[in-house]
C-alpha cells in the first residue's frame, strides 16, 4: 500500500493515485461525498480508507493511504448507487437495479476487497453496514398522514415544461397530489384554493421561496426583491411599492402605446417592402425587444434601442437571455438542480459563481453589463435630485426614497441596483411572452380577432370624435372584449408556472374540497410539518373547474363578460382577477397594473394596423418553461422562442 500525501481543498475534491496523478470530482459530489465518508466510517470502521481520512470541520476532507484504487473506486460506485436507490432514484436511473441486488453487490465487493487488503472480515460491520441501511431506510421512508395522499408513483412532471402533466394529475387527484420528488421525498403539487390562499395571502412569510429557486434570482438579479425573504424582503418592498401605484401605471400608457408604435411602423415597413404585402414574423422575437424598450424607458429612463435595431450592449445580453440560461434543461440539470437544496448556501453560491457552463455565463455577463449600466444610473440620478431635476420614471422614485431619513425605508447601494436587473427580469419576458400567447390566441379565433378590432375601431372613432388621435386610460377601460381577452390570455397561458415554497414552521394547510386519502380518510385540513415542500401551481389553479367552469380547459374570453365569470363562493385570490397569474399577497407581482395597461396599449396598436394568420409552423407550437412559459416550435426547442405568425395590413374600413 502506498503512501499518500494529504491535499486540502475548498471546494473541489481532489485526490492522487500511486502515480501521484490527480483524480477530480465535480464540486457537487462534495456533499454527498462528505455525507458517503461519514457513514463509511460507520460502516468499516476497521478499513485503512478510513483510519487515516479526516474530515474536518471546516469541509475539507484529506485522503491517506488509499489502498487500491480500483477496488476503492468499485467499492463507492456500489456505495452512491445504493444511496441513490435508497433515496429513491431521481430520475429512474438506477431502475433496473432493485435495492438488494445492489446490497448484495456490495457485500460480496466489501468482502472481496477485504480479504485483499488482508483485514478482518468482520462480519459485524457487514451487520452495522446492513443496520444502517435500515435506519436511513427507515428515516425516508417513515409513514405520516402525508404518505396516504393520493398522488402519481413518477416524477415525470418536472421533466415535462409545458404543464400538461399537472393538468392530467389535477383530473386524476384533485387539488392537492403528493409526488415524489427526487431521494423520495414527498413534494405536493397545489391547487386547492384555500390551500394557495393560506399560504401566498394570510400567513405572512411562513411559506419561504426554495433556497436553490432563490439562488436561480440572485444569479439572474442579485440580491434584489425577488430574492430577499422575510425583514430585507418586507424592507425592499415598502421602498418599491410607491413606484408601483395604480396612478404611476396609468401615467406610463403614452409611453407604452409609443413603443407599439415603434414596433408597428418597422412592421409596416418590412411588409410593405414585400411583394405580397405580408410576411411572417417570429412574434416573440419582437414583443421582447418591444417590451425590452418599454420596461428601459419606463422603469429607468434608458433606451435598450432594442426594437430599432440600435441595440446597446445591455439590451442584447437581455435577448432570450431565460431560453439561453434556463430552457430545456437536461435531466441531468435537473438532477443538479435538486440537488442544490442539500447545500449550505455558502456553497451552493461559490459553485455557482464559479460553474463555467453556458447557461452560466449567460447570467454572469447579463449581471455584469447590467450592473455596470446600473450603476452610471443611480449616480446620473442622484445628481438629477440633487438638482432638483429628479424625474418620473421608477429607478428615479426609488433612489428619491432612498434619500430618506428612515434606514427601514432605505436599500443599501447593491439593493438599489439589483432592483433594476430585478425590473428587467420580472418586467420584460413575462409582458413580452403574455402578449405572444395573446396573438396566437387570436390567430387560433380569427372570428374574436375580428371582433376585437372592431370593437377597437369603434373606440378609435369615439377618440378621433374628441379630436384624439391617440386612446387614453379610459378608452382601454371601456373595451370589454379587450379586458376579457386580456383576462383570458392570463388565465390560460400563465407565463410564471410554479412558485415554490417551503414550511419555516409546522402548519395546517386548509381545503376548499376535503381530499380523501388512500386508506379513505377523508382530509379537510393537511398538517404540513415545517420543512415541507410544496409547488403551488399557476396553470392548474387557473383552470380549477370548480372556479372557471366545467370549460376551464377551453380559451373562451366570452366567460369573463358573464356576470358568474368566476363561480359563486370562490376564496378570493391575487391581485387581478382571481387569477393565480400573478401570484398573491406579500410576494404578488408588484407590477401587475403596469403589465396589464402594457398589454393593452400594444394589443390596440398591433390589432388596429395588422391582421395576423397561421404561418407554416404555427400548428406546431408548444409550451416550454424557461422560468417563464415561451413558445417554441416542437423539435426546435434549442432555437429559443419561437411564435412564426403572417401579418399583413389590416382592413381599413369598418368591419
Ligand atoms: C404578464 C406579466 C407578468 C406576470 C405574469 C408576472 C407574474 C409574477 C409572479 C407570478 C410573481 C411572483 C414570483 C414569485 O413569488 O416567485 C411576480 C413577482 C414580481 N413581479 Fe411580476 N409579472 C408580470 C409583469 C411584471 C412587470 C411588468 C413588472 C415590473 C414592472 C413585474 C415586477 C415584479 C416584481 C418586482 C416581482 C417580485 C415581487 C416580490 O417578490 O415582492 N412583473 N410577477
Amino acid at each position: 500500500m502506498s503512501d499518500f500525501r494529504p491535499i486540502n481543498f475548498d471546494v473541489k475534491l481532489a485526490f492522487r493515485d500511486e502515480n501521484q496523478d490527480q483524480i477530480k470530482l465535480q464540486p457537487l459530489c462534495f456533499a454527498f461525498h462528505r455525507f458517503s465518508i461519514k457513514w463509511l466510517e460507520l460502516i468499516y470502521d476497521d478499513a485503512p480508507l478510513l483510519t487515516d481520512t479526516q474530515l474536518k470541520p471546516e469541509g475539507n476532507i484529506n485522503f491517506v493511504n488509499l489502498g487500491s484504487l480500483k477496488s476503492i473506486r468499485r467499492l463507492l460506485a456500489l456505495h452512491y448507487a445504493i444511496l441513490l436507490r435508497m433515496f429513491y432514484d431521481p430520475y429512474r436511473l438506477l431502475s433496473p437495479f432493485p435495492m438488494t441486488v445492489l446490497m448484495q453487490a456490495h457485500i460480496r465487493q466489501s468482502v472481496a476487497y477485504r480479504k485483499k487488503q488482508d483485514l478482518l472480515c468482520d462480519p459485524g460491520s457487514e451487520t452495522i453496514s446492513i443496520a444502517a441501511f435500515i435506519y436511513v431506510f427507515y428515516k425516508v421512508t417513515k409513514r405520516s398522514v402525508l404518505d396516504n395522499i393520493p398522488g402519481p408513483a413518477s416524477t415525470s412532471f418536472l421533466l415535462e415544461p409545458s404543464g400538461l402533466t399537472e393538468f392530467s394529475w389535477q383530473e386524476t387527484y384533485g387539488d392537492v397530489v403528493k409526488f415524489k420528488a427526487s431521494f423520495g421525498i414527498n413534494r405536493f403539487l397545489i391547487s386547492d384554493p384555500k390551500a394557495l390562499q393560506h399560504i401566498l395571502q394570510t400567513s405572512g412569510y411562513r411559506w419561504i421561496k426554495f433556497r436553490e429557486r432563490r439562488e436561480f434570482s440572485r444569479l439572474t438579479t442579485g440580491k434584489g426583491l425577488l430574492w430577499a425573504d422575510e425583514d430585507a424582503h418586507k424592507r425592499q418592498r415598502k421602498v418599491m411599492l410607491p413606484g408601483f401605484g395604480t396612478p404611476e401605471a396609468k401615467n406610463f400608457l403614452p409611453l407604452f402605446l409609443s413603443c407599439a408604435a415603434s414596433m408597428s411602423q418597422r412592421w409596416s415597413n418590412i411588409i410593405s417592402s414585400e411583394k405580397d404585402q405580408s410576411h411572417v414574423f417570429n412574434i416573440p422575437e419582437w414583443t421582447s425587444r418591444a417590451t425590452l424598450d418599454a420596461i428601459g424607458q419606463a422603469a429607468f429612463d434608458y433606451n435598450f434601442g432594442a426594437t430599432d435595431d440600435h441595440e446597446n450592449e445591455l439590451g442584447k445580453v437581455y435577448q432570450n437571455m431565460m431560453i439561453n440560461a434556463f430552457g430545456s434543461p437536461s435531466k441531468v440539470a435537473l438532477v443538479m438542480l435538486e440537488l442544490l437544496q442539500f447545500l449550505p448556501v455558502s456553497l451552493m453560491e461559490f459553485f455557482n459563481d464559479n460553474n463555467p457552463s453556458r447557461r452560466t455565463a449567460v447570467t454572469q455577463k447579463a449581471s455584469k453589463v447590467a450592473n455596470g449600466v446600473a450603476k452610471e444610473l443611480v449616480s446620473t440620478k442622484s445628481e438629477a435630485l440633487l438638482e432638483g431635476k429628479g424625474k418620473k420614471d421608477i429607478m428615479s422614485l426609488l433612489v428619491k426614497a432612498n434619500a430618506g431619513e428612515n434606514p427601514k425605508g432605505q436599500l443599501s447601494e447593491d439593493e438599489l441596483i439589483s432592483q433594476m436587473r430585478v425590473l428587467i427580469l420580472a418586467g420584460h419576458e413575462t409582458t413580452s411572452n403574455t402578449l405572444s400567447w395573446l396573438l396566437y390566441e387570436l390567430v387560433r379565433n380569427p372570428e374574436l380577432q375580428r371582433k376585437l378590432r372592431a370593437e377597437i375601431r369603434a373606440t378609435e372613432k369615439v377618440a378621433s370624435l374628441r379630436g384624439e388621435s391617440e386612446l387614453n386610460i379610459q378608452d382601454l377601460e371601456g373595451m370589454p372584449l379587450l379586458g376579457a381577452t386580456i383576462r383570458e390570455t392570463l388565465r390560460f397561458h400563465p407565463v410564471a408556472l410554479h412558485l415554490f415554497r417551503t414550511a419555516k414552521e409546522d402548519d395546517v394547510l386548509p381545503l376548499s374540497t376535503p381530499i380523501t386519502t388512500t386508506n379513505g380518510e377523508v382530509l379537510t385540513e393537511i398538517p404540513m410539518p415545517k420543512g415541507s415542500r410544496v409547488v403551488l401551481s399557476i396553470p392548474a389553479y387557473n383552470r380549477n373547474k370548480k372556479i372557471f367552469g366545467e370549460d376551464a380547459h377551453v380559451f373562451n374570453p366570452y366567460r369573463w363578460l358573464e356576470a358568474d365569470h368566476v363561480k359563486k363562493g370562490s376564496v378570493s385570490l391575487g391581485p387581478f382577477a382571481n387569477l393565480a397569474t400573478f401570484s398573491g399577497g406579500i410576494r404578488s407581482c408588484i407590477g401587475w397594473r403596469f403589465a396589464v395597461i402594457e398589454l393593452q396599449a400594444f394589443a390596440v396598436e398591433l390589432l388596429s394596423n395588422f391582421e395576423f394568420s397561421a404561418a407554416s409552423k404555427t400548428e406546431k407550437i408548444r409550451r416550454e418553461a424557461a422560468l417563464v412559459m415561451v413558445p417554441t416550435i416542437e423539435g426546435e426547442v434549442e432555437n429559443g422562442a419561437q411564435l412564426p405568425l403572417k401579418v399583413t395590413f389590416a382592413p381599413k374600413g369598418e368591419e
